[in-house]
């Protein structure tokens, strides 16, 4: 009954789903919520690659805001393209960027981070293309990871000449362990879907979009009979200190990224990176 009126506060959208957008238009994500279940699809769309930008970012987190306030009974996060689940960061956050501009945009993603690592419902990243950086962080932060076969993930930030902060590392030694991090983080490893699942960096390997969906779909069954109560609070038991960790430090841990990006040679590397972006496709 609880779940019923909570879900009355958002606007229907079509049958038997409802849709919601923080500013009333859809826009970067989109936000549905099935009638039946409670359970919310948050589409990332930003094309080409759903590259994070201060925009997305605050869009999203206004969306797990909504999410928590309107008691959602659990989150699928995926992306409207088959290709790309999100290419990470968007590498004009971080180059050239403006000093108060780039404060914000690293506050929305500390921000993110925190409300979907700490989301009290079940959290699932239908993951339906590359995951590079900041494309695995948002993964890593749900509690369960389905992926399309024949794609990427990992956090590659060496790569780009530049240092995953603590709670990026913490995410990831959270699911895969600490050895097999260091291996991954210092050498930048990207995982095709087939190896992520051997390490267990993922889940459930699915054939296609719509086989992930109905797979991430499968996970909330697991809590049929678990009181969501109970649920909840031992997911904050476990996921507590390193939530705590990053909270405690947000402004050290906002110079060190400000510190960071403006050393002359990680400009340089950001440029260089972009470039070859440009050069280079992946299918
Ligand atoms: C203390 C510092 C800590 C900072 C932490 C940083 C974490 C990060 O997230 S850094 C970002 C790391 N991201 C990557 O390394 C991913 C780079 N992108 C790719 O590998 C590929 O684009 C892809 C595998 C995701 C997709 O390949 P696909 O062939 O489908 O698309 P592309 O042709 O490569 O890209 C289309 C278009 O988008 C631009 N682009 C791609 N990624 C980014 C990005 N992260 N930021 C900005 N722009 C990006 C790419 O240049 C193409 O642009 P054009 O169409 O203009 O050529």
């Amino acid at each position: 009954m609880f779940l019923r009126s909570a879900l009355s506060l958002w606007p229907l959208a079509r049958n038997g789903t409802r849709s919601y957008s923080s500013t009333g238009v859809t826009k970067l994500v989109a936000v549905t919520v099935d009638d039946q279940t409670g359970i919310a699809t948050v589409n990332l769309q930003r094309p080409p690659v759903n590259s994070l930008n201060l925009e997305l970012l605050t869009e999203l987190s206004s969306s797990l805001t909504d999410l928590e306030k309107n008691k959602s009974r659990g989150i699928i996060l995926k992306s409207y393209s088959d290709a790309v689940f999100s290419a990470g960061i968007d590498i004009l956050e971080m180059y050239k960027c403006e000093e108060e501009r780039v404060t914000l945009f690293w506050s929305a993603l500390q921000e993110v981070w925190i409300k979907l690592y700490g989301h009290f419902a079940p959290t699932v990243a239908c993951i339906n293309g590359h995951a590079p950086a900041g494309g695995c962080l948002l993964a890593l932060s749900c509690e369960y990871r389905v992926m399309v076969k024949e794609k990427t993930i990992g956090l590659n930030e060496t790569k780009l000449g530049i240092v995953a902060p603590q709670w990026f590392i913490a995410s990831l030694v959270n699911i895969i362990g600490q050895r097999q991090s260091e291996v991954a983080l210092t050498t930048g490893k990207m995982f095709t879907t087939e190896e992520a699942l051997r390490i267990g960096l993922v889940d459930e390997m699915a054939e296609n979009t719509e086989d992930a969906f109905s797979k991430s779909l499968e996970f909330f069954k697991k809590f049929k009979n678990i009181s969501p109560f109970a649920r909840a609070q031992t997911k904050a038991f476990i996921r507590e200190s390193t939530i705590q960790a990053l909270v405690k430090n947000r402004e050290k841990d906002l110079k060190m990224f400000i510190n960071e990006i403006r050393k002359e040679n990680v400009q340089k590397g950001l440029g260089q990176y972009l470039e070859s972006l440009k050069k280079r496709k992946v299918s």
